[in-house]
């Protein structure tokens, strides 16, 4: 047990899928995995723990913005052993290539500040995903008839942006998508000698206003689940 996580160890598997939302955690949960079980509800961060094809997989959620997902991922890489953590997330996309429903895996994450920040110093520490689980996932896509977009994202601190010149300047160096979470989790999992991937769908568009509803967010995106759970355990 830990300040934030009320499972025994044991309960929490090796592998963890990380939504911001703990409803899209526990959604995930009852329509993927076998025999899930509620293991934490501490602060209302759903998480549960089941099988994926025998497979001992845990879905928890992460809260929104790098600080929130920063205390669930060091506690579940320091304190509960986990090796495999894969964000499983919205995003808004940036580019005009980039349209609503779209897959994204996350290559690097650009960031004003992570909450490793301070302690890398004069560091730009460069986040970037496990090169396995990368081609892992995009194998698994493309075996779904998905072709995910691969490259970089911004993951920000501030949802409600208003600084439109610097997000002009990510699409302008090809940044594919905005979250709030992939920089540090890449850091962390470095940080560890873990293994790291977000796999993103695009739920709102930056350059033309699009969106889709809240419910669609909450439980509307199966694909990136299952080409998570597929690049975590390939044949
Ligand atoms: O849908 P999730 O996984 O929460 O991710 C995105 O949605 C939240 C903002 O609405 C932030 O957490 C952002 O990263
Ligand atoms: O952080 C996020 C997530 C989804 N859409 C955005 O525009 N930003």
């Amino acid at each position: 047990m830990t300040i934030h996580i009320g499972a025994e160890p044991g309960d929490i598997a090796e592998t963890v899928l990380m939504p911001g939302d703990p409803m899209r955690a526990q959604w995930a949960a009852r329509t993927f995995l076998d025999s899930p079980r509620q293991i934490n509800a501490v602060r209302g961060m759903l998480g549960y723990t089941g099988t994926w094809r025998g497979h001992p997989v845990t879905i928890h959620g992460s809260g929104m913005g790098m600080p929130s997902l920063s205390i669930y991922a060091n506690e579940l890489l320091r304190d509960f052993g986990v090796r495999t953590l894969m964000r499983i997330g919205s995003c808004g996309g940036m580019q005009p290539h980039v349209g609503l429903r779209d897959v994204i895996l996350a290559m690097t994450a650009s960031s004003i500040s992570t909450p490793s920040s301070s302690l890398m110093r004069e560091l730009r520490f460069a986040p970037c995903a496990d090169w396995g689980l990368l081609r892992a996932a995009a194998q698994a896509a493309e075996t779904r008839g998905i072709t995910p977009h691969i490259g970089g994202i911004y993951s920000s601190d501030t949802f409600y942006d208003e600084r439109p010149d610097l997000n002009d300047q990510m699409t302008r160096h090809g940044t594919l998508a905005v979250e709030m979470e992939t920089a540090e989790l890449y850091t962390l999992a470095s940080r560890y000698g873990a293994r790291a991937l977000s796999v993103l769908t695009v739920s709102d568009h930056l350059l033309t206003g699009d969106a889709v509803s809240s419910a669609d967010r909450e439980t509307g995106f199966s694909a990136m689940v299952e080409i998570a759970l597929a690049a975590a355990f390939p044949d």
